[in-house]
């Protein structure tokens, strides 16, 4: 295309002006290639092999730059499906981990079409949510993710951007700060007490004369958290709210299957058209029926509680809640931002914390050393005539290390949903490739044998007095909370709720496992996107008092 058909040299300058090849370069060109009319297809056709060699070298070395590129390992799996097969199991987590001891703290595995990059180990953990944030900042969701979240309109799910960090400065502003927290602390303390209450009522039924009876704790639990967690976004724990589209009313606790139960089973259902996007256009119904309506029913309730809201304040409520606050003054939030803002409060309060407790009490009651310590710094702290309150436990470092050891072991999110990689970026020294997925592997993280000796038993004493171990702010040994500009939002009322939870229980009881405990060998195995424990901890509690104990004396 460049050549022209005869010794004619207009074309060729207009064409090189056209190549922005300007005044200055052309008679340069001439000096060093003498270009006249006689010669001309001659030096025409030379010209162009000389461009034909430099444009190939230069290609040449961009190739040579690209073939250095220098990938992590790939774990060996099959054309087509990569290592889908090998990660069947629920607990994939524990794979990355035994894989990591094999490939290191960063390999590649192929899950259908998609490449996921696998992080080990807290430095390069680091280096990707903290130093390389900006090219790693997106979230590719699942089906089932992207209907529960209503396509990312959710804090947690959403990606790095102006409305993240919209929906973030409502939510930490409002609700899950240190000052929102701190002023909420009448409500941890209301819901904590009336399930103590609720322990005693029951065990006194169950055996009048000694007490002791077995336990589910998870129950307790959870009838603390979801009514607190509804007292928190709606000021108030609804038994019941009538929902249009039902045509009936929904109780309390059909109402925590709707907003967190059933999304947790929900969000694990694996839909194969997600590995395979060349196959998006094939149906699959059944799928997408059941998560859409887990979706829609979660849907039709908060808005029955928002509809209800907005008529209480119409007959002159005062706004005291987060619900309140979203409806009178985040104006600007459209409805779907409203009713995913306060759903999504409710279910993180509920899921994640429950699992740090009910793990943390497994294993004090399976270590009846490590609960008479506890009971003992418990009794010099505080003492044994008023219960333990929230300015107690920066004084209670025993009790702080059976937190930390419990998130370490059992981090409840032991994979954080993954990122995308939303340019070409070297992270530990590996180039990883624009449109691939990066796993963190909390688990592995936690369970990193060149930072934690033993990683599997837990022991307290590891941690213990460890004034760096901040759990992701400044350390990044453990990472239960991840870490940098997507750390957890609730990571203040977690760390409030936990630690007081696990004292009460203990300052109020003795715990100790039952015989026949079914937790057996494979205690750690795990049923739902947290690593809930997979069977209900049953425990014998006897009680210490006859009563609650009073927060004064
Ligand atoms: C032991 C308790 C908890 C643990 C272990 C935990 C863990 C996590 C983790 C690992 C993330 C993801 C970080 C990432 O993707 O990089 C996260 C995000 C988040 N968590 Fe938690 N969480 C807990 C409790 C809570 C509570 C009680 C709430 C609120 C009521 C909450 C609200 C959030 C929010 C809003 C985000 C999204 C933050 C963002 O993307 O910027 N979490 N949490």
């Amino acid at each position: 295309m460049l050549l022209c058909d005869s010794g004619n040299m207009e074309p060729i300058n207009a064409m090189a002006s056209r190549l922005l090849i300007t005044d200055q370069i052309m008679p340069a060109l001439r000096h060093w290639w003498p270009i006249n009319p006689v010669n001309a297809p001659a030096s025409i056709a030379l010209s162009s092999l000389i461009a034909i060699i430099i444009f190939s070298q230069f290609y040449l070395a961009i190739a040579a730059r690209r073939w250095k590129r220098h990938f992590p390992p790939a774990v060996p799996g099959l054309p087509l499906l990569g290592n889908l097969l090998q990660l069947g199991e629920k607990k994939p987590h524990k794979t990355f981990t035994a894989w990591a001891k094999k490939y290191g703290p960063i390999y590649t595995i192929k899950t259908g079409a998609d490449t996921m990059v696998v992080i080990s180990s807290a430095e390069l953990a680091k280096e990707a949510m903290i130093t390389k944030f900006s090219s790693i900042s997106t979230r590719k969701t699942s089906r089932a993710l992207s209907i529960l979240t209503e396509q990312k309109t959710m804090v947690a799910m959403s990606d790095y951007g102006e409305e993240h960090r919209m929906l973030k400065k409502l939510v930490v502003t409002n609700l899950l700060g240190p000052i929102p927290q701190k002023a909420n602390r009448h409500l941890r303390e209301m819901a904590s007490f009336k399930m103590l209450d609720a322990m005693y009522s029951q065990l006194k039924e169950m055996d009048p004369i000694s007490c002791t009876a077995t336990l589910n704790l998870r129950d307790y639990i959870k009838q603390a958290l979801f009514p607190f967690s509804m007292y928190q976004v709606l000021g108030r724990d609804p038994e019941y709210v009538y929902v249009k589209e039902f045509g009936r009313n929904v109780g309390r606790w059909e109402m925590f299957e709707i907003f967190v139960g059933d999304p947790l089973k929900a969000v694990i259902e694996v839909d194969w058209r997600d590995f395979f996007p060349a196959l998006q256009w094939i149906p699959n119904k059944a799928v997408e029926d059941k998560i859409t309506s887990v979706a829609v029913r979660r849907k039709a309730v908060i808005r029955a509680l928002i509809e209800e809201q907005r008529q209480m304040l119409a007959k002159g409520k005062q706004p005291d809640c987060y619900l309140d606050f979203l409806l009178t003054q985040a104006t600007h939030l459209t409805p779907k931002q409203l009713e995913m803002s306060a759903w999504e409060p409710i279910i993180e309060s509920a899921d994640t914390t429950l699992v740090t407790i009910e793990w943390a009490m497994y294993e004090i009651a399976n270590n009846p050393a490590v609960q008479e310590r506890l009971y003992q710094e418990i009794n010099e702290v505080v003492g044994s005539s008023r219960i333990v309150t929230e300015e107690d436990v920066p004084k209670l470092k025993y009790l702080d290390a059976i937190v930390k050891e419990t998130l370490r072991k059992y981090p409840p999110v032991p994979l954080l949903p993954p990122r995308h990689v939303d340019e070409d970026v070297q992270l530990g020294g590996f180039d990883l490739k624009k449109g691939w997925q990066i796993i963190f592997n909390i688990y592995g993280i936690n369970y990193n044998t060149q930072v934690w000796k033993n990683p599997e038993v837990w022991d307290p004493d590891r941690v213990l007095g460890d004034k760096d171990l901040d759990l992701g702010f400044k350390d990044h040994r453990v990472l239960p909370f991840g870490t940098g500009k997507r750390m957890c939002a609730g990571v203040t009322q977690a760390m409030y709720i936990i630690p007081t939870n696990i004292a009460y229980y203990v300052q109020h009881f003795q715990w100790a496992l039952p015989q026949d405990n079914q937790d057996g060998k494979g205690v750690a195995d795990t049923v739902f996107l947290t690593t809930h424990k997979l069977h209900p901890l049953q425990a014998i509690v006897t009680p210490r008092h006859s009563a609650r104990l009073p927060l004064t004396i």
